[in-house]
């Protein structure tokens, strides 16, 4: 297997996502192309100058930012309801065998909206994100990425969507230098972007001492925090993130969440699923609220959650909570 030190294959610049728009792009294909990389690298800065600070203070929160307990966050600015659409979900529905996992879902997703997809377990998240992504087949319905139906145009529409799946399948004999330089070259970049790239993005997520080691051996959070940077080398236009935060510490939740805020604020969108809802109320616009795989709920956080918190009326509608009875024999200890 080549290491990351081989030349880069020459790919034509014109299939290239941070290259010139291809000939099917969508309309808005015109507009600035996504910096993502000087996004992640002033992340970068920043993150380091901070844990080289010795004024821990200075990284606290401001006592003004503190949430009083049962107060409501503010909710993130959606996009304007005349910004277009980037994502475009139709009728979606995806069965297996008698179980409707997705039933008839429709959503919409407007570019630069920071969207939570939330929902009990085994509502249809995953399922949902997996059609959209291009990685299940739908059984009925249409998914359109900036203007680009995903499944009769699939090169075209993946080329700007950055995935993270549910279930990580990474090569994982490789290094994560040697995977990063992988899935840049895949899609179209060349040698020295990667390799810069790379860079920023391994600052960014406190990778840097891990790059020369096996993802194999990586721990869960840095998994995924190589999958997470993977997706996002080819600065694409939507980012699909399914549990991004899973297994995830702290401090890196909160650099990871800087960098994506950040990429929103440049014009990128982020739809991602989180069972946190308070890091959805925190960092996200609009949301939608999936039970048995129907949207019971969605547009902006305050249109979804009223004068209720997120989490109330995701119980709700989720079908309440289940009194905690029985089960006495766990209380009659095995010794
Ligand atoms: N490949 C499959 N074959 C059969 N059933 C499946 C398959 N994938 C998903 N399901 C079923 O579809 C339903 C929806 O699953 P999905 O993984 O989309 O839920 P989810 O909302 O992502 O759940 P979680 O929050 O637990 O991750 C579940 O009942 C699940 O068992």
């Amino acid at each position: 297997m080549p290491s990351p030190e081989a030349p880069a294959p020459e790919t034509p610049a014109a299939d290239t996502p941070a290259a010139a728009p291809a000939a099917d792009a969508p309309a808005d294909a015109d507009a600035p192309a996504l910096d993502v990389p000087a996004v992640v690298a002033e992340v970068a800065v920043v993150a380091v100058a901070a844990e080289r600070a010795e004024d821990t203070d200075a990284r606290k929160p401001a006592p003004a930012a503190k949430k009083k307990k049962g107060a409501r966050r503010p909710a993130a600015i959606a996009p304007a309801s005349d910004a277009p659409v980037v994502l475009q979900i139709s009728a979606l529905s995806k069965q297996f065998g008698e179980m409707r996992a997705v039933d008839n879902i429709e959503l919409a997703v407007r570019t630069g909206s920071f969207f939570g997809i939330v929902g009990p377990n085994g509502a249809g998240k995953t399922t949902t994100l997996s059609m959209v992504t291009g990685l299940l087949r739908p059984d009925s319905g249409s998914i359109q990425v900036n203007g680009i139906d995903v499944w009769a145009n699939p090169a075209a529409a993946k080329r700007a969507i950055g995935v993270l799946p549910d279930r990580l399948r990474l090569f994982d004999r490789l290094t994560g230098a040697q995977l990063l330089y992988y899935s840049g070259i895949l899609r179209g970049l060349d040698n020295a972007s990667v390799r810069e790239r790379s860079a920023d993005l391994a600052a960014a997520f406190g990778l840097e001492d891990a790059l020369n080691r096996l993802v194999a051996d990586y721990s869960a959070g840095m998994t995924k925090k190589i999958a997470l940077a993977c997706a996002m080398i080819h600065s694409p236009r939507l980012l699909v993130l399914d549990e991004p935060f899973e297994a995830v510490d702290p401090v890196s939740a909160a650099n990871l969440t800087e960098i994506l805020q950040k990429y929103v604020a440049a014009g990128g969108t982020v739809v991602l699923s989180s069972h946190g809802m308070d890091l959805i109320e925190r960092v996200c616009d609009s949301v939608a609220i999936i039970v048995h795989g129907e949207v019971l709920a969605s547009g902006t956080l305050d249109e979804v959650r009223g004068k209720a918190t997120l989490e109330e009326r995701f119980v709700e509608l989720a079908g309440g909570r289940k009194a905690a009875e029985g089960m006495e024999w766990l209380h009659s200890f095995s010794d």
